[in-house]
């Protein structure tokens, strides 16, 4: 178990993960191999998930030596990712590889940059698109986005998360937050259980994470 308790968040403090965080956020970094850092990060927390958070059960199992005892992780196949489109998406590839039973959802939001923030430091929020399974009360749900500002996208697209469902955990997952927004979203959200790699120093007046790694969805899909 490797994520350490903080006050307003969970940090997955893996080494791999801090490792990969350094390279994405190298401005260097081109297009594939920021993707490929997603992916691989995405991998990474969703194997701390696991390891955190979910119990195994032991199995009985035949290898072709002998009958033994082996562990098998439960709950696997009560999993629910969220992908917030557009930066999640090579995240979400990753958290795939550690559930890929996984029933997915996907919410279209983005901040309206031009409006810019507002004096409480809240953007207004365009949800376009919203496609959710079913989430049961035995479920796990974890909410991915690798960028977590202000948490005004977070926090809108809890709203639409949570209209109906009541899942046993959630998790809302990013790889780098502004304190603001963990703690926009742990006020507005309090069940949730907050999880990134890391807790950046402050937000530009732009809303932009610093040090951060620029704008995760322009360098993922090569928009800018
Ligand atoms: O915490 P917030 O201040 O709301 O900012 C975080 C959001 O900003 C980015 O999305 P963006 O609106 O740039 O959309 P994109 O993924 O399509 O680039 C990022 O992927 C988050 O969804
Ligand atoms: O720093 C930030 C803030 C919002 N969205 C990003 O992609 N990066
Ligand atoms: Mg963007």
């Amino acid at each position: 178990m490797t994520i350490e308790d903080r006050e307003e968040a969970y940090l997955v403090t893996h080494a791999l993960a801090k490792d990969t965080l350094s390279k994405i956020r190298d401005v260097e970094t081109e297009q594939v191999a920021f993707r490929k850092g997603l992916v691989k990060l995405g991998r990474i927390c969703g194997y701390e998930i696991i390891d955190g958070a979910m119990d195994t059960e032991y199995v009985a199992i035949e290898t072709p030596m002998a009958e033994t005892t082996g562990e098998r992780v439960k709950g696997l196949d009560d999993v629910v990712i969220i992908n917030v489109l557009r930066a999640a998406t090579p995240f979400v590839e990753g958290l795939l590889k550690a559930f890929p039973r996984a029933k997915q959802g996907v919410i279209s939001a983005g901040r309206d940059e031009e409006a810019g923030m507002n004096e409480d430091g809240e953007f207004p929020i365009t949800v376009d698109y919203v496609k959710l399974p079913e989430i049961r009360e035995m479920d796990t749900v974890i909410v991915a986005d690798p960028m977590l500002a202000t948490g005004s996208t977070m926090c809108a697209v809890l709203d639409h998360v949570l209209e109906d469902a009541d899942p046993e955990n959630l998790f809302v997952l990013s790889a780098v937050s502004a304190p603001d927004g963990l703690l926009r979203v742990g006020d507005a959200v309090p069940e949730a259980d907050l999880l990134t790699v890391a807790i950046d120093d402050h937000l530009d007046e732009n809303g932009f994470i610093v040090p951060g790694l620029g704008d995760a969805g322009d360098r993922a899909f090569r928009t800018k």
